[in-house]
């Protein structure tokens, strides 16, 4: 009870804003990544296109997560704001305590030399040419506080590491495709970043080449701790992460959590769930292949029960048909 419902009074408005404000303000994500509701709009020619629709995205430190989704889903833009080279349009994205929305020029240009490292797909986008594999992980140091008698050491360390000690005195165009993105993921790293951002950086590569450079991405996740966020469309690639966001149409839809589960003989094995995101008003996106089975349109109906929410058709929607009379996949209505 209030203070003023103690004393018998009535509220005043403050009081009344400061109600509204408990009951009404959902709890705030946490983690090393957040996004909420974040929304990227591009005008080109007069035409706009909303790449990113209300984006909700947490990611914890220490994490190595893949981001999927078909071709336009946003899944770049996504990764562009996040590593501070693009800037949102609306909602909020925070990266390691750092608002990229309100984050001034000089500030950002810091961001993406300390906070974040970058590997991107194309091989020759990565390192440049006329410097050696050790110069080219030394290169960002220049550019913050290391000291001149440490780069080489650390340089030369992150390449052992990531298994390309060999490659350090070779220019880019004497390594293979494996080894460019190797050195390209050290050099993300020469900074001691917080977050490694991947943008299919096994893209153009065979499937024994991209597992040796996610091999790599997984030790600097392991070894260095540094938080990696990777965009795939590699399904081997997004199957041995923890976790898989999936992006439509601009908006975090399913995730996939895996997790060593032991059946009742003790065996081991890698278990897959796909789950729905729901935000933190509590809306979620019924999959259309469920709505449309069942006739959903505009309104459904609720129920809470003991263990899940029933999601119902609207009393006049046309009833579906039975089973064995449609080609889809069993679904059930329940959510
Ligand atoms: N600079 C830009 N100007 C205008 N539209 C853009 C720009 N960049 C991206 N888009 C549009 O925004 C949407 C999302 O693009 P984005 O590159 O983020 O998708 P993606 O999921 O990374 O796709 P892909 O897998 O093909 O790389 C697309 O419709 C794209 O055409």
């Amino acid at each position: 009870m209030s203070v003023h419902e103690q004393r018998g009074e009535v509220p005043d408005l403050d009081e009344l804003r400061r109600r509204a404000a408990a009951v009404s303000a959902p709890h705030r994500e946490e983690g090393l990544v957040v996004c909420e509701n974040l929304v990227r709009i591009y005008q080109t020619g007069g035409v706009e296109v909303q790449a990113l629709q209300g984006l909700d995205l947490a990611v914890s430190e220490g994490e190595m997560i893949a981001v999927i989704g078909a071709s336009g889903s946003g899944k770049s833009t996504l990764l562009g704001i996040l590593s501070g080279q693009d800037v949102p349009t609306a909602g909020s994205a925070e990266v390691a305590g750092h608002d990229l929305l309100t984050m001034k020029r000089r500030a950002r240009l810091g961001y993406r030399r300390a906070t974040v490292g970058f590997v991107w797909q194309q091989t020759a986008r990565n390192l440049l040419p006329y410097l050696s594999a050790v110069e080219n992980v030394m290169l960002p140091m220049t550019y913050t506080k290391v000291g001149r008698s440490h780069r080489r050491a650390r340089a030369e360390e992150l390449l052992d590491l990531l298994g390309v000690g060999h490659c350090r005195d070779r220019h880019p165009d004497e390594l293979s495709g494996g080894e460019q993105q190797r050195v390209a993921i050290a050099v993300a790293n020469a900074n001691e970043p917080k977050v490694l951002f991947a943008d299919e950086p096994t893209g153009e590569l065979d499937t024994a080449t991209s597992d040796e450079v996610f091999a790599a991405l997984r030790r600097a996740n392991r070894d260095l701790g540094v938080t990696v966020i990777v965009v795939t469309h590699d399904a081997l690639v997004s199957e041995q992460v923890q976790r898989t966001v999936r992006i439509r149409n601009g908006r975090t839809s399913t995730e996939v959590l895996r997790r060593v589960a032991t059946d009742e003989d003790g065996v081991e094995a890698l278990a897959a769930e796909e789950y729905t995101v729901m935000d933190r008003h509590g809306r979620l996106q019924l999959p259309s292949e469920f709505t449309e089975r069942l006739h959903m349109r505009k309104r459904v109906r609720l129920a809470l029960e003991a263990d899940h929410i029933g999601v119902w058709p609207a009393p006049s929607a046309p009833q579906p048909e039975p089973e064995g009379q449609r080609g889809a996949p069993e679904s059930s209505h329940e959510a």
